[in-house]
């Protein structure tokens, strides 16, 4: 019972003590807004009235996984409105919103560094949700939320994706559920085979997103172009300035065979080790050997 796990692992917030100041966002279900409580900032998502039993549950099973949550790259779930309608949940404020909308505003304003700073936080926060066995299945620069000092945080826990019916990422799956085909992996497309390996997958497309400042993945091809070339092995293209050493970082994010994809611990590491030695990105400075052995 949906409710049963929301009073377990989330605090019940009086509605009077949140003062609500602007909209931020919203999708078909709920409103986002920027608000006040105990003192501090807060981001309050509020189910709209009238919204299905279905959405009900939605909404209360994201504030019981978020709950469950606690850690640095991932947000903070504050409380809950439960008892008295409309319901809220109530998080910790992201100033920077959405990275892909931050990132498409700060386009040529960041240094490599930055965005390589900004992608360990979502691979340390998915390392600490692979950790505890939780697949995140919408991994992408829309969910990640930027805060002080661009610290990215892993956000959106809703079951139902709140991917519109016409929203051009969402592609209708056999049973139910829709799935966001540009960030999905092939396995999970194909047969639903959803796991952390799927959510690496979707991690090598947003470190893409992040080098590209928000730009579009697989830019306007539809999604049946992007799986069938990506099935017949295209990969996304090293981003303008990218280092090739970021670039084999995706690249490894989407070996066809997910057993050979690099767990988040690794990958979180390979970044800190690109952080502790900024010369790694300069590719003038960096050997490559062709992948065909020198024949001598
Ligand atoms: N500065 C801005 O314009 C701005 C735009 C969008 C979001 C935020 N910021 C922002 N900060 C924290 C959370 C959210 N959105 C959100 C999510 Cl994603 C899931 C659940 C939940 C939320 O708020 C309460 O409950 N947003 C700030």
């Amino acid at each position: 019972d949906p409710m049963e796990a929301v009073r377990t692992f989330a605090a019940e917030i009086e509605e009077n003590q949140i003062k609500l100041e602007s909209t931020i966002g919203g999708g078909e279900f709920a409103e986002v807004f920027k608000g006040f409580y105990d003192g501090s900032a807060v981001a309050v998502k509020r189910l709209k009235q009238g919204s299905s039993l279905k959405a009900m549950d939605d909404f209360i099973s994201e504030a019981s996984i978020m709950g469950q949550f606690k850690h640095a790259n991932v947000i903070q779930l504050k409380g809950v409105v439960t008892t008295t309608r409309p319901m809220m949940i109530v998080t910790e404020f992201m100033e920077g919103g959405s990275l892909d909308s931050f990132l498409k505003e700060q386009k040529g304003k960041l240094t490599t560094l930055q965005l390589i700073g900004m992608i360990r936080g979502v691979a340390s926060g998915m390392a600490y949700l692979s950790a505890i066995n939780f697949i995140h299945r919408d991994l992408a620069a829309r969910n990640i939320l930027v805060g002080e000092n661009m610290i990215c945080k892993v956000s959106d826990f809703g079951l139902s994706r709140e991917l519109e019916e016409d929203d051009p990422d969402s592609e209708y799956q056999t049973q139910g559920g829709k799935i966001p085909i540009r960030w999905t992996a092939p396995e999970a497309i194909r047969y639903r085979k959803f796991s952390s390996a799927s959510d690496v997958w979707s991690f090598g497309i947003v470190v893409w997103e992040t080098m590209s400042f928000g730009e579009r993945p697989y830019w306007d091809w539809s999604n049946f172009q992007v799986m069938d070339r990506v099935e017949g092995g295209y990969r996304l293209p090293v981003p303008v300035k990218c280092p090739k050493i970021v670039h084999s970082v995706m690249m490894d994010c989407w070996d066809q065979d997910r057993t050979q994809r690099p767990r988040f611990e690794e990958i979180l590491k390979r970044l800190d080790n690109l952080i502790r030695t900024p010369e790694m990105l300069h590719d003038e400075l960096v050997c490559y050997t062709s992948a065909v052995s020198a024949d001598f």
